[in-house]
């Protein structure tokens, strides 16, 4: 599969110093509302101000996703497409991270593996292995004390700080609490990923609503996250990581807070994406989903891989 990752020297639509702060990632939003929603379905709001209830979403069974985000395979296949010749999207060689605090004892030792464009992997590990570190590791939040971590060709562990805001805009992150803007409605959270990298109105206008079809919203644009479940406040935090269509995407306990049937319809989401070609890496706790999707499981204990298999389940700690 084609490498769609952008060079962070590809002149950039605005300089980093003009971008406002990101409340979670560096690119995300800025100031400045985007234009009204013309158009659009009128909203159905069930409860003002009171979270809407939800039933599980499968954005598999919604019509009419015949955009970029349509599958690029059928749901049935295996991961037989995966082409592990060319480059991975993310590479650690021998990698250690040995916090200040802890000299004596690394979060991660000697981690190498890869993980290639169009890959589902799941990252388990008891509460403490090393899954947030492994994270920030990719998202250059943290630095590696020692060995390469490398994401789509570009090695961080040598990577100008001036850089960083670049990778991260082809990495869409999604965490446990949603982390969105509260007096942002739906739309304004998700547009504001768009401008805040410089896109023009007319891009936002466009790929704000797909993307919000994309993830059963389009109806509740201009819902406050307090009008939402949680479930759909998480379907706005995934609308907001994919609007700018990064090849990564990072998901550090997506569905830690939601009960299973909500979680249940996360997964089929994040599965969905991963079709169109995303990479996707989920951190989790969750063994039913992993169990019940059989994907790739790396899994962490102490810092170290204790297993990496094809189509694994959570709990399996048999030979790498
Ligand atoms: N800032 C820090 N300073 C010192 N030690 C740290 C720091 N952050 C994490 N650690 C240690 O590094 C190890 C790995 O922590 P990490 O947060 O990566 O684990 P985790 O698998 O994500 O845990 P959880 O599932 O509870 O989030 C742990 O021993 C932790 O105590």
């Amino acid at each position: 599969m084609a490498n769609h990752f952008r060079s962070p020297d590809a002149e950039p639509e605005k300089s980093p110093a003009t971008r406002p702060a990101a409340p979670d990632t560096a690119d995300a939003p800025a100031d400045g509302a985007p234009t009204a929603n013309e158009g659009l379905e009128p909203v159905v709001v069930e409860t003002a101000h009171a979270p809407a209830r939800e039933s599980a979403f499968d954005p598999t069974n919604e019509p009419g996703f015949t955009s970029v985000f349509a599958p690029l395979r059928p749901t049935d296949e295996d991961e037989s497409h995966i082409n592990r010749s060319g480059a991975p999207t993310i590479s650690m060689r021998d990698v250690t991270k040995i916090y200040p605090a802890q000299p004596n004892k690394p979060a991660l030792e000697n981690v190498s593996l890869d993980i290639y464009p169009g890959e589902f992997v799941f990252l388990v590990g008891h509460s403490g292995s090393g899954k947030s570190t492994f994270i920030k590791l990719l998202t250059r939040e943290l630095k590696a004390t020692g060995g390469k971590v490398i994401v789509a060709g570009q090695d961080l562990t040598t990577m100008r700080n001036w850089k960083v805001p670049y990778l991260r805009r082809q990495i869409g992150c999604v965490f446990q609490d949603f982390k969105l803007l509260p007096d942002k409605t739906t739309y304004e959270n998700v547009a504001f990923t768009l401008e805040c990298i410089g896109k023009p109105r007319s891009v936002v206008k466009a790929q704000v609503p797909e993307v919000l079809r994309l993830v059963g919203l389009q109806e509740k644009m201009d819902m406050y996250p307090d009008q939402l479940s949680g479930g759909e406040q998480q379907r706005v935090s995934v609308a907001r990581a994919m609007v700018n269509r990064p090849p990564l995407l990072i998901c550090d306990e997506p569905t830690g807070n939601l009960d299973p049937a909500i979680s249940l319809g996360i997964m089929k989401l994040l599965e969905r994406i991963n079709r169109t070609g995303t990479t996707v890496l989920m951190a989790t706790h969750d063994r039913e989903m992993v169990d019940s999707m059989r994907k790739r499981v790396i899994a962490l204990e102490a810092g170290h891989v204790v297993r990496d298999q094809e189509r694994g389940g959570y709990g399996y700690y048999g030979a790498l």
